[in-house]
């Protein structure tokens, strides 16, 4: 067809197609310089036909004018910290405390992912369209830093498919991966600039860059873990079903989530964890544990900042990297 609009819009579809199975299946479909190729092909076409480019297109990610500042975002859904437990004494506490208040005597099914050691972020996205991105702050006030989250290629721009809710709020952790925080700090070394400490300090440094050029020069990547805000879908009756919903609307969520039936699986989960911990691309420092249920996360609510329904189950400190 030589129609240029719906050769930019085949163009754009194959793109996020592509990002979909590179960033959320974690199974790419062409090598990069193939995405590359088309990606060229679509910048050149929409230099051609400016009035071509939409907001969702792949060769929107990098903003140009640095801000002067960042605005002031206020989460309607506080952003939570959570309650620690250092060891399975206190697992099988927070289990048994559970039961109690829910009054139940069957075995709690959990959540349990890596606690990822990065910055959380809220994405919030209306009528499957990105429209703004904030750090957590203080839990109620945050950053906008939206023009800094469209820079990182597994935030996705527009949700995937047609049916998708009115209004999203997906939050998750934005993580600077092993290999690119070495690459990074030995450019820094070679421009004589200051070295960063670890990779959580790179990531949020780089997300809180006034100019998006340099976030967007930054290797950053996002995960999803949860949903504050849903309007216009049918609210899932699960965390793991909500989850689920996430991966099918584009967003990357860590594969190494399970559903653990009881402590004894969350402690195998742990382990499982802990044994795999070197070999990840970035750093954690724990693992997190929610309550399946949504029903029994409302029935159990929050105490003061952090949910009754979940707990980080934290790892020894690992010895300070000296850099
Ligand atoms: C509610 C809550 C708060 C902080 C979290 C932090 C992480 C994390 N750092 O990976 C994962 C979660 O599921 C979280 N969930």
């Amino acid at each position: 067809n030589n129609d240029p609009s719906l050769q930019a819009q085949s163009l754009r579809d194959q793109l996020n197609d592509w990002s979909y199975r590179y960033y959320v299946q974690d199974d790419p479909a062409v090598p990069d310089a193939e995405y590359d190729r088309v990606f060229r092909a679509l910048k050149d076409l929409e230099a051609q036909y400016p009035d071509l480019v939409t907001a969702d297109s792949p060769t929107q990610r990098v903003g140009d004018v640095p801000l002067d500042a960042f605005e002031q975002v206020q989460h309607e859904v506080p952003m939570l910290s959570l309650d620690n437990a250092f060891d399975d004494e206190e697992l099988w506490a927070f289990d048994k405390r559970i039961r109690e208040r829910l009054d139940v005597s069957e075995i709690i099914d959990y959540v349990a992912e890596p606690k990822l050691d990065g910055l959380a972020v809220s994405l919030l996205y209306e009528n499957g369209e990105l429209v703004r991105a904030a750090t957590r702050g203080d839990g109620q006030t945050g950053e906008n830093i939206t023009v800094n989250a469209r820079t990182i290629r597994s935030v996705p721009l527009k949700l995937r498919g047609n049916d998708v809710p009115k209004r999203l709020e997906v939050r998750g952790e934005v993580v600077m991966p092993h290999a690119g925080f070495e690459e990074l700090n030995a450019r820094q070394q070679e421009a004589g600039l200051k070295l960063f400490a670890n990779p959580r300090n790179a990531a949020a440094g780089s997300l809180r860059q006034l100019d998006s050029r340099i976030t967007a020069s930054r290797p950053l990547e996002f995960y999803a873990y949860s949903m504050a805000q849903l309007e216009g879908w049918e609210h899932p009756p699960t965390h793991s079903a909500m989850l689920d919903a996430l991966r099918d609307w584009g967003l990357r969520v860590n594969p190494e989530i399970r559903v653990c039936h009881g402590v004894e699986a969350l402690l195998r989960f742990y382990q499982g964890i802990l044994e795999k911990r070197e070999h990840l691309d970035y750093d954690i420092d724990g693992v997190v544990y929610k309550v399946n249920r949504f029903d029994w996360q409302d029935d159990l609510g929050f105490v003061s900042r952090a949910p009754r329904w979940a707990i980080a189950h934290k790892f020894p400190a690992q010895e300070e990297l000296t850099v």
